[in-house]
């Protein structure tokens, strides 16, 4: 027999007056696993993480912890912690005391030499030693916000749940933070559900990630899936900086991608119906530079690089990103961005032309957007 999932949601509904914040959530976090919920802001995340520890009843639908339904159980008795964004703390005690707050209710109460080297430990963890004397109000809003998530950590649960903990913190810590989050005891063994709108921190930390939009989930993978087998046009934004280029065009008689002056066409590994609307998928650092162009246009498929295509365009700006360069081209009446090494980029020009190869296989082909609906993946 299968374990239940630590946490399930069946369909679950919940709207706020005329707002819909739920709209049929399904989610299923394994045990012990950590799941990322990433989506924009108002997508249903943080009510999400509020129907699970019942302090909003879903509308219909139910919310499951460890197979159990918990439809009229009180959110103390679910055995969950929760560590909100806005983070309630007592501010005229000590960071220490905050910490050892939960473990004095009769509930997790522990022998105090434990839990003062639960707290010490993890306190150490989030980098917040050096501070437990300290009344709270007087940290700042950094170091509040890792007390709040001490707090919730040093409990035993039966999941945590954590809407954005690292969000006050500035860009340096928060990475060190990803680090060290994952490492700490307490999260290693428990189910945690962590909510976040970065991208970079849902692909660093979830043993899989869950991209929720207008209170549904969209997909649900590891990153490798959620990467290379993007539900629709919506997951593919989500993830990667500079955004996946997502070209619109048509597909020939001959199942080529073919762009809407007829600039370029490039041959589909995936079979797509003639004459339909698409877009063409290709992520920045899967495009490589090849050197200066001959002319603008089109070049066929190179056959001297292996299976590589060559696209030739013409230079239109390019930006420093550290040590690599965000190249955008243009290839008829379309933008192509692509991110190389800054010395390759050293001898690009404004208006000049350049000849770039694309892999087939980084290829994605969606469907066209339409108003209400990203365009969703055509895959074989
Ligand atoms: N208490 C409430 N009263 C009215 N509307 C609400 C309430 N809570 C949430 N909503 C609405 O429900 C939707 C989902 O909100 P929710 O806070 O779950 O989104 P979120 O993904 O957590 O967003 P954010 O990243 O901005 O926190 C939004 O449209 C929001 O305005």
């Amino acid at each position: 027999m299968t374990r239940p999932a630590a946490i399930g949601l069946r369909s679950v509904h919940k709207r706020y007056g005329k707002s819909t914040a739920l709209d049929g959530l399904d989610l299923e976090v394994a045990e012990g696993e950590f799941f990322c919920l990433l989506g924009p802001s108002g997508a249903g995340k943080t009510t999400t993480l509020k129907t699970i520890a019942g302090l909003e009843e879903p509308d219909s639908g139910a919310v499951e912890l460890g197979g159990v339904d918990m439809a009229g159980v009180e959110p103390y008795d679910r055995g969950v912690a929760m560590c909100f964004e806005s983070y309630a703390l007592y501010p005229h005690r000590t960071a220490y005391d905050n910490l050892a707050s939960p473990l004095r209710s009769p509930r997790h109460r522990l022998p105090a030499h434990e839990a003062r080297e639960r707290i010490g430990d993890i306190a150490e963890l989030l980098g917040i030693g050096a501070l437990l004397d300290r009344p709270v109000g007087r940290l700042s809003n950094g170091q509040r916000q890792r007390v709040a998530l001490g707090r919730v950590l040093v409990r035993p649960a039966r999941a945590f749940l954590l809407d954005e903990p690292l969000s006050h913190l500035d860009a340096k810590l928060r990475q060190a933070m990803r680090a060290e989050l994952r490492a700490i005891g307490s999260v290693r063994r428990t189910t945690t559900l962590y909510v976040t709108h970065d991208s970079v921190e849902a692909l660093a930390l979830g043993d899989r990630i869950g991209v929720i939009r207008d209170g549904r989930m969209v997909q649900t993978g590891t990153r490798e899936e959620l990467w290379h087998r993007p539900y629709d046009t919506f997951v593919a934004r989500s993830f990667g900086r500079p955004r996946i280029n997502l070209l619109p065009g048509t597909v020939t008689a001959e199942g080529h991608f073919r762009s809407p002056d007829g600039a370029y066409e490039l041959p589909l590994t995936v079979p797509a119906p003639p004459g339909a609307a698409v877009q063409l998928g290709v992520r920045p650092r899967d495009i490589g530079l090849l050197g200066p162009g001959k002319g603008s246009g089109v070049e066929p498929a190179g056959t001297d690089r292996g299976t590589a295509l060559e696209l030739t365009g013409t230079v239109h700006v390019s930006e420093l990103l550290g040590r690599a360069t965000e190249v955008t081209v243009r290839i008829g009446g379309q933008q192509l961005s692509l991110v190389v090494p800054r010395a390759d980029a050293a001898g690009l020009r404004p208006d000049r032309p350049v000849r770039l190869s694309v892999p087939p296989e980084s290829l994605l082909l969606f469907e066209a957007d339409r108003p209400a609906r990203p365009g969703r993946r055509i895959s074989t």
